[in-house]
Order: C-alpha cells, then sequence, then structure tokens
C-alpha cells in the first residue's frame, strides 16, 4: 500500500490531521485506504492530553499538485506517481473529546495539528456504556461494522419526553418496535402501550421481504413484562393465556365519533354538545329514539337532559348521528359491551410497567384508531388525576401511535386527545411514541416535543429536513449517512446520550435468544408451544 510518510515513527498512525475547526475536521489519509461514510475514528491529541472522536461525513481524492488537470492528462501516470502526494481528504464531524478524568465533554476545542487519527476499539468507547440507559436497542455502527461490545440503549426516563421513530416502508420499523418492547419487557421500567391491527407483535408473522418472524410472546422469558388484550378467539387466547378485550359503552365519548368520520358543523356541535355525558346514556339516547320525530318537548324517555342539548338541532342531523352510533357499534362489536370493561386492567398492567400489548387482528383502521384514542384518554385522565391529588411518585407510560401522520397532522381537529397528550402528557408521565413513514405530515409543534428521534432510513429531502431541523442534536450533517442507511440501521439522536448515535438495531430473533442466555433469564421456550 502506498502511504504517507508515518508521523509517529514506528508506531505510526498513516493519517494525519491537518485542519479544520472546532465543528469540522480534515485528515489526510492514504490513496487507497478503505473508508466509510459513518467510520468513526479516534484522535489522539498527545499534547493536550485528550482523546476526540469524529464520525467521516465525507471522502474526496486529493492531491499536492499545482496542475488542476494531472489527473485527466493522458499518459499522466509516466510523469505523475501516486505516492505520498495523492491522498484522500477525510471531512469528519467532532464528536466530543474525553480528558484525562474520563468525562466526555462536548467537542469545544481542537486537536493539536497532525494528531493521530486512527480506528477505535471497543474499548475506546467504554466511556459510552456509562451514558447508555436501560432500554437496548442495538449495537454502535462504525461506517460498514459494528463496534461488538458498545450496545445503545435508551433512558427510560427521557420516554415521557417523547420519542419519534421515521422509518419508510421496510426499512426494519416492525423489527425495531419488537426490539424496543422486548428491552422494555425487561425492564419494566415504564408502561407501554401497543396497539397492533395487524396481528405481528403478538406471535409473529411475516415482514415486509416475506421471512416468518417471531413475536413478543417467543420472548418467554421477558413473559411476565407482558399483558396481551386480544379479540382472537378464545382457543388461541386460552393456550397463550391472553386477556378478551373489551370495551364498554362508558368508555366510548362523543369525541371519538371525529375519528371515525367526517363531520359537517352543526353535526361537530351534536359532538361537543354532548361531549362529557357518559357514553352509555348518549347511546341508550340514541337507540330508544326516533330521530325524524324527535321533538325534546315531547321527549318523556329516561335521558332528558340529552334530548334538551339537542332541541334545536334538526331531524337530519340527528338521523345522521343517529346512524353514526349505530355503525359504530356494529363495527367495534368484537369488543364493545354495554357493561364490563378491560380499561382498569390495562391501566393496572401498564402501571405495573409492562408492555401491553392490544392485538385486534382484522380490525379496520377505524376500529384501530378508536380504541387508541380511549386508551388514550383513560390513561391521561387518571394521569392527570393523580397529578392533581398529588399521588405518589408519577407513573410512566409510552403510548405508540403508528402511522402517526393520521392524527398528529397539522390540523387535524378531530384527535385533540393525541395533541394534548403530545402537548401536555409529558407533565404527567405520558410519553408518545410517535412512528411515521412521513414526518413532514407531523405538526411541526408536536415533532418539536419529541426528545428522541430513531431515524431509520428516509428517502424524501423533505421528510429530513424536517427531522434535522426538529431534532434537539444537529442532524444536518449526518444527511448522507441517513439516505444511505439500510434495513435495520437507525440514526438515533437522545437525551443523555451525548451525539447522535449510527446504531445496528438488533434482530429481534437473535436478540430474544441472546436476551434469554443472559443471567437469570428462563430458557426461551419454556411453556410456549412448540407448534407454535
Ligand atoms: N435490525 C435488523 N437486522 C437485520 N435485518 C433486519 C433488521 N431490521 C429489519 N431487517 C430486515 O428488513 C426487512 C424489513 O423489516 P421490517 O418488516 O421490520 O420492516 P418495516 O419497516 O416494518 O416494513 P413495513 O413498514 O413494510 O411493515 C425484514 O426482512 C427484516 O428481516
Amino acid at each position: 500500500m502506498m502511504s504517507l510518510i508515518d508521523i509517529d515513527g514506528d508506531d505510526a498512525s498513516k493519517y494525519r490531521l491537518i485542519g479544520d475547526r472546532v465543528l469540522s475536521y480534515r485528515f489526510a489519509a492514504p490513496h487507497d485506504e478503505e473508508l466509510y461514510l459513518g467510520d468513526v475514528l479516534k484522535i489522539t491529541d498527545r499534547v493536550k492530553g485528550l482523546t476526540f472522536f469524529a464520525k467521516v461525513s465525507d471522502l474526496l481524492h486529493a492531491c499536492n499538485f499545482s496542475d488542476p488537470k494531472w489527473d485527466t492528462r493522458p499518459h499522466t501516470e509516466h510523469f505523475y506517481g501516486i505516492g505520498e502526494d495523492v491522498f484522500i481528504l477525510v471531512e469528519a464531524i467532532p464528536l466530543g473529546y474525553v480528558g484525562e478524568d474520563g468525562g466526555f465533554r462536548k467537542p469545544r476545542t481542537l486537536p493539536a495539528k497532525f494528531s493521530r487519527v486512527e480506528r477505535p476499539e471497543s474499548r475506546d468507547f467504554a466511556f459510552l456504556a456509562q451514558v447508555m440507559g436501560g432500554i437496548e436497542v442495538g449495537m454502535m455502527k462504525t461506517g460498514q461494522d459494528v463496534l461488538q461490545d458498545v450496545r445503545v440503549a435508551l433512558h427510560a426516563a427521557v420516554m415521557r419526553q417523547h420519542m419519534g421513530v421515521f422509518a419508510t416502508t421496510g426499512m426494519g420499523k416492525s423489527n425495531f418496535m419488537k426490539v424496543f418492547c422486548a428491552s422494555c419487557m425487561r425492564a419494566r421500567e415504564f408502561g407501554l402501550l401497543i396497539v397492533d391491527p395487524h396481528g405481528e407483535y403478538v406471535a409473529g408473522g411475516r415482514s415486509s421481504s416475506g421471512e416468518a418472524t417471531q413475536g413478543l410472546l417467543h420472548y418467554q422469558a421477558g413473559r411476565d413484562g407482558l399483558a396481551v388484550f386480544s379479540t382472537r378467539e378464545e382457543s388461541f387466547r386460552r393456550k397463550y393465556v391472553l386477556d378478551q378485550l373489551y370495551l364498554d359503552y362508558d368508555d366510548f365519548q362523543m369525541p371519538d365519533l371525529l375519528l371515525l368520520y367526517e363531520h359537517s358543523p352543526p353535526q361537530r356541535e351534536v359532538v361537543e354538545m354532548l361531549e362529557s355525558v357518559p357514553g352509555s346514556d348518549v347511546i341508550d339516547f340514541f337507540q330508544e329514539i326516533d330521530a325524524a320525530t324527535f321533538d325534546a318537548d315531547t321527549y318523556a324517555g329516561p335521558h332528558r337532559g340529552i334530548a334538551k342539548d339537542l332541541k334545536n338541532f334538526s331531524a337530519s342531523t340527528l338521523s345522521v348521528m343517529q346512524r353514526r352510533i349505530t355503525g359504530m357499534l356494529a363495527r367495534n362489536r368484537g369488543f364493545l359491551r354495554r357493561q364490563g370493561s378491560s380499561i382498569p386492567d390495562i391501566m393496572k398492567a401498564l402501571h405495573e410497567n409492562k408492555v401491553v400489548l392490544i392485538d385486534i387482528p382484522g380490525m379496520s383502521e377505524q376500529s384501530e384508531l378508536f380504541v387508541l384514542s380511549i386508551i388514550t384518554r383513560r390513561i391521561m385522565r387518571s394521569h392527570q388525576g393523580e397529578d392533581a391529588r398529588g399521588a405518589g411518585e408519577l407513573k410512566q407510560v409510552l403510548i405508540t401511535i403508528e402511522e402517526a401522520q393520521r392524527v398528529l397532522g397539522p390540523g387535524t381537529g378531530s384527535t385533540r386527545i393525541f395533541r394534548e397528550a403530545a402537548m401536555e402528557g409529558r407533565k404527567f408521565g405520558v410519553g408518545l411514541c410517535v412512528v411515521t413513514q412521513q414526518p413532514k405530515n407531523i405538526d411541526a409543534r408536536v415533532l418539536a416535543q419529541l426528545n428522541t428521534f430513531v431515524v431509520m432510513g428516509l428517502s424524501d429531502r423533505g421528510d429530513r429536513d424536517i427531522i434535522a431541523s426538529s431534532a434537539k442534536q444537529d442532524l444536518s450533517r449526518l444527511d448522507t449517512e441517513i439516505q444511505t442507511l439500510e434495513a435495520g440501521e437507525a440514526v438515533i439522536s437522545t437525551i443523555g446520550i451525548p451525539f447522535p448515535v449510527s446504531t445496528r438495531i438488533h434482530l429481534f430473533e437473535d436478540y430474544i435468544q441472546d436476551l434469554t442466555r443472559r443471567p437469570g433469564a428462563r430458557p426461551i421456550d419454556d411453556g410456549l408451544d412448540k407448534s407454535f
């Protein structure tokens, strides 16, 4: 290999730092060196006794020749030897430095000229283990490889400050969510709610590329940290000890209808008028009246208050509302009943810091949002109540919203409860896990509330720009890396970890095997049907 003159005698580094400034470095490296975008390099400044880390952000061919056309002239190789004068110019973003006390600091100074630059080893990142949290998701990546011993783990305490997971389809979002759930099942540091209309999380299914995948039930060692409420048939529920999901009429409130249908202004007024009336009364009322001939003055039924509220609405408005309530009941009859709700059990499991999976395979999108909106409201109200009463330690719950642009887009007035959770939830220990492939369709005020970003490949420039401008750490210079992420890779920016970390997310199936081998875990197939 052609090389630059060694700068340190025998113990040589072939790279040398030649510039540039506090927020960007340049190195010269041998012209045939194998370097990749995203490689993390270590810069040892012996003058100041500091060790800097930087991430490769660009690679250019460069030379010392004054002739700008030296490499395109005919027979150039006869006149110019590719040697010391031809090199790769590496541009790198500083991550920070480790001082003599072992503490990691932001890059506020610059390594000495010609400091040696080299590839770090896992032990160089020992300091990172101290800043990682308890929710493991993957390994730190450097360029094409991973640093085997450097695990990337989020902090449970920052989850109430909301998290965003941004991934184009096929980039490994479902796998990430399952890994995240498994870590939450193991750590038991907060309750995690996840509503799954595809039935893929509980027992696995097929990945977007068609391979069979496993589900959360396969992580038997963490089973105590999982509560599943399902609409599946009894034999399945009994086999895997799953609870049946029920919601009851009083869980319903009129604003839930706004998620399911477009409403005209008078219809919206009806919703607002009856907003705080118990769901069972509203349902009973609309089931009993004849909307076409309804007259509040002659109404003699048990719900006089409602009749009075609806006095001035036209028969056609009331007929539409009646039809919608009937439709809502029919659509959700698989789990919605007059009396007897799973919500107290769901809340209990969340407050025991379990992962609560609402498994509603085959249900419509409307049913999914209906369930999510009801449970979100109940969580918010319960936490607001506890907060008001000054009850002991505040419980933490993270609510997952998949395809979040459906309910957190700009100006979607129909989804107030999610917006309320995004804006005020953190005060009450309620965080949102906003999952979307279209961050540009999420309200900017909501994005500004997120403090953890998991970016898994976004091909659209507009989406990447929005993320870069919303994240608390500077992601704009990682744009090229984000563009070139492969399935299962992520750039994670979160509070507590001092720089955005490129991460190879664990593959769920391997991860749960690994977790099971860790000390104190139950065997992976303990209690699980082998034919599963
Ligand atoms: N961390 C990972 N390591 C290795 N392979 C991965 C990883 N994450 C995802 N993959 C692979 O990438 C493919 C897509 O993953 P996955 O189904 O999780 O994507 P997705 O983003 O959820 O897709 P969709 O949005 O279509 O559901 C799968 O074949 C999966 O095996």
